[in-house]
């Protein structure tokens, strides 16, 4: 697969990258093993934790021009770009303030002795990430392990080289040494043969549950931790006694935002009956004013998907879904536009045979169910291979904590869309993975919690 920047609004050929070759790779490799070997990561937090601070404010103050290179490159809203990057700061400096808290050590009351848990650094850790929220998921891994001092090997999506590149020389701009962050353009096999290194100690990967499956099997062969962020089909849901116009409203942002490319969007939506047809007349309209066009034109609201694979993609899924009996509620077609458009679309009378029953559709299609109590609700929202996320919309928080608990699922918004910030754990259950990210869950993935033991005798 090459590295190649192809702009999704134009589909333009930019830049291609040269790859890396197996010789980087070792190079990549030793510079990263003898950083972790080093008074730098083993030693003192406060020596790590300023480049987390400069790291963000280098990001504040380059955001426009990131942003920019972002949605060039990926498609993305200029304005979700900024927001994305203003993210990646806030996550920088949360591990920049909270790391050594996080980290200190735990004392432990025992009939043993004085007891207590050290945490350290386990090694170089291999990671590797999606193009979706191109900065975002670099900076999910690389800031509680700067902080913990792991180095970190990256292989990015191949289509957002510039993006992996620019992340790169913002961290070594911020002051982190050479092997702290290094990456690469490589190829699977050269990622299958990083993890089979003895200098290798953990795998973080965010992306498809195919990708998941492989590369875990690959560090699962050789005894090294794995976090996964996979794919998901999360439940968007609307209960009779919802604000139904800030659900609606919601509703589409969930679906729509970063041209539905999002692990977490709002993809399955259980509406109860008693709002149903209110529901999908004013989801209906809102998705009729959409403005494709441009992703840095700041009046689009409605970006390009990624790839021309992934509008081939989705076109097939939605075809396959109508063949098998789903109903096109609105849109259903690619847009005959510049660029990879998707119409905004509403697919209803989906049936547990059809194969998009199961199905993510990683794009701007919503799949509509329509229930008549609670505990369908939570028959159908169970009813999938995978546990990312969800939302439920309710004026009864009672009631929707309730649905929530029993909602197998690794994180569940009540009244917003499934979001995320440094301080909250991010992650799911069933197959869209395991491990969690962020907050003082995500700083532990990788670390080695030590016991210590002074024995009273
Ligand atoms: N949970 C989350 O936070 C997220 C989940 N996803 C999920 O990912 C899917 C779409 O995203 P997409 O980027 O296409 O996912 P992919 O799994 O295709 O790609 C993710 C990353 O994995 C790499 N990869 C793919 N196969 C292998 C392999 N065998 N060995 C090593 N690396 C590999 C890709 O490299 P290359 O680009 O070269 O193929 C890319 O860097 C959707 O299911 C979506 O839900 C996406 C983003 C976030
Ligand atoms: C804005 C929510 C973060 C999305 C995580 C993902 O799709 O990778």
């Amino acid at each position: 697969m090459a590295y190649q920047t192809i702009n999704p609004f134009t589909n333009q050929l930019v830049k291609e990258y040269p790859a890396h070759s197996n010789a980087d790779v070792q190079a990549a490799l030793e510079k990263a093993d003898a950083l972790y070997h080093s008074d730098w990561a083993k030693g003192d937090i406060d020596q790590r934790l300023p480049i987390l601070h400069k790291l963000a404010d280098l990001l504040d103050k380059q955001n426009e021009e990131l942003a920019k290179i972002a949605s060039r490159e990926m498609g993305k809203l200029i304005e979700q770009s900024r927001a994305e990057v203003t993210l990646c700061a806030q996550i920088a400096r949360y591990y920049a303030d909270h790391a050594k808290d996080f980290l200190a050590p735990v004392k432990y009351d025992s009939s043993l002795g004085e007891a207590w848990v050290e945490h350290h650094p386990i090694g170089v850790l291999m990671a590797v990430e999606p193009w979706n929220f191109p900065y975002y998921q670099l900076m999910r891994v690389l800031a509680p392990n700067l902080a913990a001092g792991n180095p970190i090997i990256v292989k990015h999506a191949s289509i957002v080289p510039h993006c992996a590149e620019t992340f790169e020389h913002l961290v070594r701009e911020a002051g982190a040494p050479e092997g702290a962050y290094t990456n690469l353009f490589i190829s699977s096999g050269q990622v299958s043969a990083i993890i089979d290194d003895d200098r290798v100690q953990g795998v973080a990967l965010t992306g498809s549950e195919k990708a998941g499956a492989v590369v875990a099997a690959q560090a699962a062969k050789k005894l090294k931790k794995a976090t996964l962020e996979l794919g998901g089909n999360d439940v968007f849901v609307v209960l009779d006694d919802s604000d139904l116009q800030k659900a609606v409203q919601v509703g589409v942002q969930a679906r729509l935002q970063n041209a539905g490319q999002v692990c977490t969007a709002a993809k399955r939506f259980i509406i109860h009956e008693k709002v149903a047809d209110a529901f999908l007349s004013q989801f209906s309209d809102a998705f009729r004013q959409v403005k494709l066009g441009d992703p840095l034109d700041e009046s689009t609201t409605l970006g390009p998907l990624s790839s021309k694979e992934a509008l081939e993609t989705l076109t097939r899924q939605v075809e396959e879904a109508v063949k098998n009996g789903a109903k096109v509620h609105f849109g259903g077609k690619p847009v005959d536009h510049k660029g990879n458009f998707f119409e905004p679309t509403i697919l209803t009378h989906i049936t547990r045979d059809n194969p998009a029953y199961f199905e993510e559709f990683f794009g701007p299609v919503a799949q509509v169910y329509v229930v008549k109590d609670d505990d369908e609700i939570v028959k159908l929202a169970n009813d999938s291979h995978y546990g990312l996320g969800g939302a439920i919309f309710s004026q009864n928080i009672e009631r929707a904590k309730r649905l929530a608990s029993r909602i197998e699922t690794g994180m569940v918004y009540i009244n917003s869309l499934t979001d995320t910030a440094a301080e909250l754990p991010f992650g799911g259950v069933k197959r869209s993975g395991f491990g969690r990210e962020l907050s003082d869950l995500g700083i532990k993935e990788f670390v080695n919690q030590k016991l210590v033991v002074v024995s009273h005798q």
